[in-house]
Parts: C-alpha cells; structure tokens; sequence
C-alpha cells in the first residue's frame, strides 16, 4: 500500500447551502511535489483550510502520515510535522528577521521540550536563526525589520519559517502570487530545491511555475477535481483547457 504524506478523502465543505468542497479525494504520497490549480473560486484555498485544520470538513476524513487528523486543531497538527504558508504573509512586521525565525525556533524546541532539559539560551537561538537565514540567502538581513523587507524576501523568509519547523509535509499557498519575475525564479528555485523526505503540496496560480515544480497536478472546478495527473497529462486535458477558456470567457 501506497504511504500517503497527507490525503483528503471524500471531503465536504459546506457552507450555508453553498459547496466549497465537493467529495474531493486528494492523496499525495510520501515526498511528491503536488499542485493544485483551478480558477478563481475553484475551491483550492477551502481545500487548504481543510488539509491543515483551519477547517473541519462538513463530512469525510484527512490523515496526516498514517494518522487520522480530521478533528485534531491546525496546531496540534503543526506539531505532527505539517507546516504551511499563507496567501498574504503571516509575518511579524515590527520584529527583526532574525528574531522572528528565534520565536519560531523557540515555539519548536518548547513543543518537544522535555521537562528535565532547559529550553536552548537566547544565544543558541540566535546562532540558529542565522544558519537558517544563511541557508535561505538571507544573511544579511538579520537586524532588518521584516517590514523593512522587499515582498519577495518577506514570501522566502516565511517558507525558510515552515522549513524551520522541520515538517514532513509542507503546504504552500500561492508563493509566487505578487512577485517580481525574477524574485518568483529565484523562490520557484529554493522550493525545488527541497529535499524530497519532504512532502509539498502547492496552490499556483502561475501555470508555468506549477507545472515546473510539480510531479502531480490536481485541477479543481466549482469544488470538484476534474483532472489530475502529470503537468503534461494535465496541460492536454480537454476538462482543464475547457475550465480555464471557459473562466477567460466570463472575464
Ligand atoms: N467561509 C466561507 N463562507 C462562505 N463561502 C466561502 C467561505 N470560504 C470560501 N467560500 C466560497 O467558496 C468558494 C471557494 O473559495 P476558495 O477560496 O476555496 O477558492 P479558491 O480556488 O482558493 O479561489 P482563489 O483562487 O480565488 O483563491 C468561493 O465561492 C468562496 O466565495
């Protein structure tokens, strides 16, 4: 049997009398790269919400490595080794870049702390956060603030956030959505550049970089997944091509 990173299974969300989610059945295997695009409305971001807890689903289940997480809260699943990024970030913008990756070390080391070892000191922390920066080319931005931060860095430092978590299973929301072209090569880059013991699972709205850093590719409509399969599979699909002309002609 296959092991599955993380899946979805007839979920259904609801809300009021309106299907976000329709019985979508998602399942991603240990390690694969994994995008999920579709027109605007398509359900992509409830799917999200589904998959990392911030929802819980009307009816069907999510597992989480082998472990059934339908009703364990976003946080707990955090600690199960799922991290995510947002759509707009999530940053702390009066702190430092270097102290927003200690809070994150330090929320870490608490979570698994046990109680007969102190928690890192300050300095340890701050030599970690900067081997992180260091690994994400941010180096020589410690001491900035983070609003001080072009857009492109703040989208690289908050993945170089969720990888500090050291997760099994990363979920990215739209991370090249508002990038300058080259700031979105230099992030499609790093994230292809993840070492693949890690599952990521991707809404993109930016075809090319969906079909580049995916091996799989799920197309949802109205709260369905009306394709999936490889980037080339998915690009020659009568279903998709028609999904997306027909969202060009309603524009
Ligand atoms: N909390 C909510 N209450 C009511 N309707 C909602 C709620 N959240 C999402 N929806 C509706 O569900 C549908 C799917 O939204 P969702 O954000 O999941 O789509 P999406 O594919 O992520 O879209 P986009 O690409 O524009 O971000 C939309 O019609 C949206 O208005």
């Amino acid at each position: 049997m296959t092991d599955y990173a993380i899946a979805g299974r007839n979920l259904t969300m609801q809300f009021g009398t309106f299907r976000a989610n329709d019985d979508i059945t998602l399942a991603v295997p240990a390690g694969e790269r994994r995008a999920l695009i579709g027109p605007n409305g398509a359900g992509k971001s409830t799917l999200f919400n589904l998959l990392a807890g911030q929802l819980r689903p009307t009816s069907g289940t999510v597992t989480l490595l082998g472990r059934d997480v339908t009703r364990v809260p976003a946080h707990r699943r955090a600690r199960l080794g799922l991290a995510r990024t947002f759509q707009l970030t999530d940053l702390l913008d009066e702190l430092t870049v270097r102290e927003n990756v200690q809070l994150t070390l330090a929320a870490q080391s608490s979570a698994h702390r046990v109680f007969w070892r102190p928690l890192g000191s300050v300095g340890t922390l701050a030599a970690e956060a900067d081997a992180v920066l260091a690994q994400w080319d941010l180096g020589d931005f410690g001491d900035r603030l983070v609003r001080e931060l072009a857009y492109g860095q703040q989208r690289i430092l908050e993945i170089a956030l969720a990888m500090s978590r050291n997760p099994q299973v990363l979920l990215l929301d739209e991370p090249t959505a508002g990038l300058s072209p080259a700031d979105a090569r230099k992030l499609t880059g790093l994230v292809a550049a993840l070492p693949r013991t890690i599952t990521v699972v991707m809404i993109e709205h930016d075809m090319e970089v969906a079909f580049t850093l995916s091996d799989q590719v799920s197309v949802l409509q109205q709260g369905r997944v009306i394709a999936a399969g490889t980037p080339d599979e998915v690009a020659t699909d009568n279903r998709v091509l028609e999904a997306y002309l027909g969202e060009a002609a309603d524009a």
